[in-house]
């Protein structure tokens, strides 16, 4: 079945007038014979692309790339100086703080006002205004003016309401960065359970590539006005990382492709790299393990990681290799890396071997990350990101968290009871 337009946008341009002096403007506008005293600033410059329903989309960029001007067209808070835009379905925005908040008015109020600029009527609100006031959790400022709010608790009334009112699209724009971790967290949930609806799309603009990368399985990078790449969510969130390491060129970072989508079914789950070296066979526990084998570890176990690999052709560069571990929420629990003076890359098979004498990761479900890379660890050969699954079973009751570092207690006070 052809999947359906959500959001379509061809040759998409936004151009602001900028004048050098504020006199300028002025005098241009009762110049009689229309002289121009401005200079055409172009925020977006010919953009194409179009959002299928069910896809969710994240938007990176360095500040002033024109991201926000983007979502301000989406959402016809400004208008597009060229180009046309088709938006299907019904439309919630989280912009930047205060837009669409009438700051004297009560969040209750405000809740209402919303849903009339939504469409929704009176009743239809009521219906909702339970979950909207439970899930902001601003307790008695819900009834005052929301000029009173804090940043963080204007986050929570805007997102409650556009989360609740049921959009087809939703659209967030960075303003969820003023959230606490815990709140952050709820909406982050709430944004999965949203998406898990094949029919909804979600277009999310941040700076957080972590909270992106639980998200999305697409990005836009805009730079400078324009499209720099639009693709697979990880390969294009590594691409932009990559160019704030120094010794990386653009170039170098164009050359990065994904060198098999064979992993790459669940969002989360790829592997990529330029392919100069390859990993074949990964163990654990001396047990092989490919992406559909789910390993089960034991906390405070020794664990040994091995995976071999071959260099497809001879490199200078002597190899660095990593393993790390991302927990369900995708944070990364650690990371360890290794550069390997003694050994070529060549075609000759190598075999590695990672010993964790004391496996400190408690109870939960993990997906690890096997890397061969460039001696920096900055352009990698073979990475599988995420890709094995492992099952990590506490036995101890009293330990719960993450991790659990060394540790051993002792009783230091002199009580006689002690001393027996
Ligand atoms: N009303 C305006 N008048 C003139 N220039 C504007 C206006 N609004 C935005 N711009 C300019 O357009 C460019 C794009 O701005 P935009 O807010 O879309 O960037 P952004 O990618 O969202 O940045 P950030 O990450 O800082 O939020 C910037 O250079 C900005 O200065």
């Amino acid at each position: 079945m052809k999947q359906e337009t959500a959001i379509r946008i061809q040759n998409l341009s936004k151009v602001y007038y900028l004048f050098d002096r504020l006199q300028d403007r002025l005098k241009e506008l009762l110049h009689p014979f229309r002289k121009k005293y401005h200079h055409d600033f172009y925020a977006l410059k010919d953009i194409s692309f179009e959002i299928k329903k069910g896809e969710t989309v994240g938007i990176v960029g360095k500040n002033g790339a024109g991201k926000s001007t983007l979502l301000k067209i989406l959402t016809g808070v400004t208008f597009p100086s060229e180009g046309e835009v088709e938006v299907n379905g019904k439309v919630a925005s989280l912009l930047e703080l205060g837009a669409g908040f009438n700051p004297e008015m009560t969040g209750l109020e405000n809740i209402y006002l919303n849903g009339t600029i939504m469409g929704y009527t009176k009743v239809e609100m009521e219906q909702r205004i339970d979950d909207i006031i439970t899930f902001a959790d601003i307790g008695e400022f819900i009834d005052q003016p929301v000029k009173t709010y804090s940043s963080g608790m204007f986050a929570r009334l805007a997102f409650s309401v556009a989360i609740n009112v049921e959009p087809d699209i939703l659209i967030v724009d960075e303003a969820l960065s003023v959230g606490d971790i815990f709140f952050v967290n709820k909406c982050i949930d709430k944004m999965r359970e949203f998406i898990l609806d094949s029919e909804k799309t979600l277009l999310f603009v941040s700076h957080d590539l972590t909270v992106l990368r639980r998200l999305v399985n697409r990005v836009i990078w805009l730079e400078n006005s324009q499209i720099k790449i639009d693709g697979e969510a990880l390969s294009v969130l590594d691409k932009y990382a990559y160019q704030f390491t120094d010794s990386l060129s653009i170039s170098q970072i164009e050359k990065l492709n994904i060198i098999s989508t064979e992993y790459a079914w669940g969002s989360y789950k790829s592997r990529f790299g330029t392919g100069a070296a390859e990993i074949t066979e990964i163990f654990i526990n001396t047990k092989p393990v490919s992406f559909d084998t789910l390993t089960t570890l034991k906390t405070h176990e020794r664990v040994e990681i091995e995976f071999k690999y071959t260099a497809k052709k001879i490199l200078e560069c002597k190899p660095s290799v990593s393993i790390a571990f991302f927990n369900q929420e995708g944070i990364n629990c650690f990371g360890i890396s290794q550069k390997f003076q003694n050994i070529k890359l060549n075609h000759k098979e190598e075999k590695i071997k990672c010993i964790l004498n004391n496996f400190n990761l408690l109870r939960g479900k993990y997906a690890i990350s096997i890397g061969i890379w460039d001696t920096n660890i900055v352009i990698p050969y073979d990475l599988h990101e995420r890709v094995y699954d492992v099952n990590v079973i506490s036995e101890n009751n009293y330990e719960d968290g993450i991790f659990v570092p060394d540790y051993h207690w002792e009783i230091v006070s002199d009580t006689v009871e002690n001393k027996e």
